[in-house]
C-alpha cells in the first residue's frame, strides 16, 4: 500500500466568470443531454470494486468527474478522462484514504470511502461537500458502515472506519430516513455488500436510477443483486469484473433544457434520453402544466407545449416522484404559468436558495417552511444576480431567459459542476448568452 502524491487541487471553487444573458427570444432546436451527473458520480466509486480495469462511457465533462478522477487516483488507481471516456484501473490494495481537500468537493465522499472500506478494511475520509442549501446527513451511510463490522469514529476532520482483520462482512441495514430512503446510502450499503462474504439485505432502499444504475453495473460484473418486498438483497463476490458501461442520459438536465425551452415559449427535441427516463412524478407536473413529451420516431424526446403554460401543485418526493433536483427549475417555470403554483419540498426540508434569485428579476415568490408560492404569469425583467448552489444557477438562467432585457449571474462553479455544455447548447437553441472569464481581460466564450 502506497500514499500518491498528487498537485495540490486548484482552488476551482472560487469562479469570478460569469453569464451575460439578453432574454425574451423563444429557444427551440435539437442537442444532446449529456451522462448523468449523479449516476455518473455512483459509478466511479463503484469501479473501484472492480480486479480489472473499468471503462466509463458518456462520463459528463464537468467539475466532480475531475474531482472525483483525483480522489480515485489519489487512492492509487489509474485513471484517464478524456471525451467522455472515464478509465480505471483500479488498485489492488488501495490507499486507505479520501483525499481531505477533495473529498470536501463532492458529494459521493462517503460512497467513495465506502468503496474503499470495501477494498481495504480500513478509510479516513473528510465531511462530504455537495451543495449546502441545507443540512444533509449521513447518519444511514454510518450505519451501513458499522453493520459491515467497521467501528467508525469522527473527529474534527472527518471520519475513520476499520474493520477487523477478515475486512467488511455481510449484514442488514435500513437506509430510510425521515425524508424518505436515502439514495447515497443505498449505494454506500450495496458497495460494502457486493464485497462482503455471504448474503446482505438492504431494507427500505432508494430506487432513484443512480442506485438501480449502480446495481446494474455491479450485476453485470458478477455480484448477484435483486430488489424484492425485504428489501435490496446483495450476495458479495470476492471477484468483480470490469469492462466497459454507459453512463445514461441525464434526466436533470433533461428536464431543464425542456423546462427552459417551455419557458421561452418553444420546444426541444433531446437525444440521449427518452420518454421513460423522466420520472413519472416530474412527467405528470409538466403535464399539468401544459408540456407534452413524446419518443421522436428518430430517437431522442421531443418536448411540445399544449398552449399557454398553467399554474400547478406539486411536491418533491423520492424516485418515481417529482426529483427535488428539479424544482428550483420548475419555479422559474412556473413564473410563466396562469394562476397561483405551489410548491412542496420533501426531501430537504428548506431547499429554497433560488426564491431570492428569482425575486430579482421580478417574479412574485412567497416561501412559507418548505412551501412555495409562485403567482403568474408574471413578465420578468433583467437582473445581475449570483447563484449558490447547482439547481438554483440553471432556474436563475431560465429566468434570465425568458426575461425582457440583458442579465448577468455569478457563480458559474456551480453551473461546471454538473454541467458540462449547457450554455453551448443553449446557444445552439438561439440564446443570446456569453460567458465572461473572470478578470479585467473577460471575453465572449459562447454567442450566437
Ligand atoms: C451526488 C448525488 O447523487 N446527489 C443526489 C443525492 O444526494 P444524497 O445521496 O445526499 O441524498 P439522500 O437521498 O441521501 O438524502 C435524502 C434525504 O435524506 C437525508 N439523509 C440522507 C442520508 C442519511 O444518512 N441520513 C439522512 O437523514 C438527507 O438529509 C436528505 O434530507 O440524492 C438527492 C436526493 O435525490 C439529490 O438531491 C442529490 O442530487
Ligand atoms: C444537489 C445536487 O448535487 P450534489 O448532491 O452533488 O450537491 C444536485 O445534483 O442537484
Amino acid at each position: 500500500m502506497t500514499a500518491v502524491t498528487l498537485d495540490p487541487p486548484s482552488d476551482a471553487t472560487v469562479d469570478t466568470a460569469l453569464v451575460r444573458v439578453t432574454g425574451g427570444r423563444p429557444l427551440s432546436g435539437r442537442i444532446p443531454v449529456q451522462g448523468s451527473k449523479n449516476i455518473a458520480l455512483h459509478l466511479y466509486a463503484a469501479s473501484l470494486l472492480a480486479d480489472s480495469p473499468v471503462t466509463l462511457s458518456a462520463a459528463p465533462d464537468i467539475i466532480d468527474t475531475q474531482v472525483c478522477a483525483q480522489i480515485l487516483r489519489h487512492t492509487g488507481a489509474r485513471v484517464e478522462v478524456t471525451g467522455g471516456r472515464f478509465d480505471v484501473i483500479p488498485p489492488r490494495d488501495p490507499w486507505p484514504v479520501v483525499h481531505a481537500e477533495l473529498g470536501r468537493r463532492v458529494r459521493t465522499t462517503v460512497v467513495l470511502a465506502a468503496a474503499v472500506l470495501a477494498r481495504a478494511g480500513q478509510v479516513a475520509f473528510p465531511w462530504p461537500g455537495g451543495d449546502a442549501f441545507c443540512p444533509r446527513l449521513i447518519d444511514r451511510h454510518v450505519a451501513a458502515m458499522r453493520a459491515a463490522g467497521a467501528e467508525v469514529v469522527a473527529d474534527g476532520a472527518g471520519m475513520r472506519a476499520r474493520c477487523g482483520p477478515r475486512g467488511v462482512k455481510a449484514f442488514t441495514v435500513d437506509v430510510d430516513t425521515p425524508y424518505g430512503p436515502s439514495l447515497g446510502a443505498t449505494v454506500t450499503a450495496m458497495l460494502l455488500a457486493a464485497r462482503a462474504t455471504g448474503a446482505s439485505l438492504i431494507t427500505h432502499p432508494s430506487i432513484e436510477p443512480e442506485v438501480t444504475e449502480t446495481a446494474r453495473f455491479l450485476s453485470e460484473r458478477g455480484v448477484r443483486i435483486h430488489f424484492d418486498d425485504q428489501g435490496l438483497h446483495v450476495a458479495g463476490s470476492d471477484w468483480i469484473d470490469g469492462g466497459g458501461f454507459a453512463v445514461a442520459g441525464d434526466r436533470i438536465e433533461a428536464a431543464t433544457m425542456v423546462m427552459t425551452a417551455a419557458a421561452t415559449g418553444g420546444r426541444v427535441h433531446l437525444d440521449n434520453i427518452t420518454a421513460a427516463g423522466f420520472p413519472r412524478g416530474l412527467v405528470r407536473v409538466l403535464t399539468a402544466a401544459g408540456i407534452g413529451l413524446s419518443d421522436a420516431p428518430d430517437g431522442g424526446v421531443q418536448s411540445q407545449s399544449r398552449g399557454p403554460l398553467t399554474a400547478v401543485e406539486a411536491a418533491t418526493g423520492p424516485h418515481p416522484d417529482l426529483p427535488t433536483d428539479t424544482a428550483p427549475q420548475l419555479a422559474a417555470l412556473l413564473t410563466q404559468a396562469d394562476g397561483t403554483s405551489l410548491l412542496g419540498e420533501r426531501v430537504y426540508p428548506r431547499r429554497d436558495s433560488h426564491a431570492a434569485g428569482l425575486r430579482s428579476f421580478g417574479a412574485d415568490i412567497t416561501t412559507t417552511g418548505a412551501v412555495i408560492r409562485i403567482r403568474g404569469p408574471v413578465r420578468l425583467h433583467g437582473a445581475d444576480v449570483e447563484a449558490s448552489d447547482i439547481r438554483a444557477v440553471t432556474a436563475l438562467l431560465i429566468a434570465a431567459l425568458a426575461a425582457e432585457g440583458p442579465s448577468t449571474i455569478r457563480g458559474l462553479y456551480h453551473l461546471r459542476r454538473g454541467y458540462g455544455h449547457l450554455l453551448s447548447n443553449l446557444a445552439t437553441l438561439g440564446a443570446d448568452i456569453t460567458t465572461v472569464p473572470g478578470g479585467p481581460d473577460a471575453h465572449p466564450v459562447h454567442r450566437r
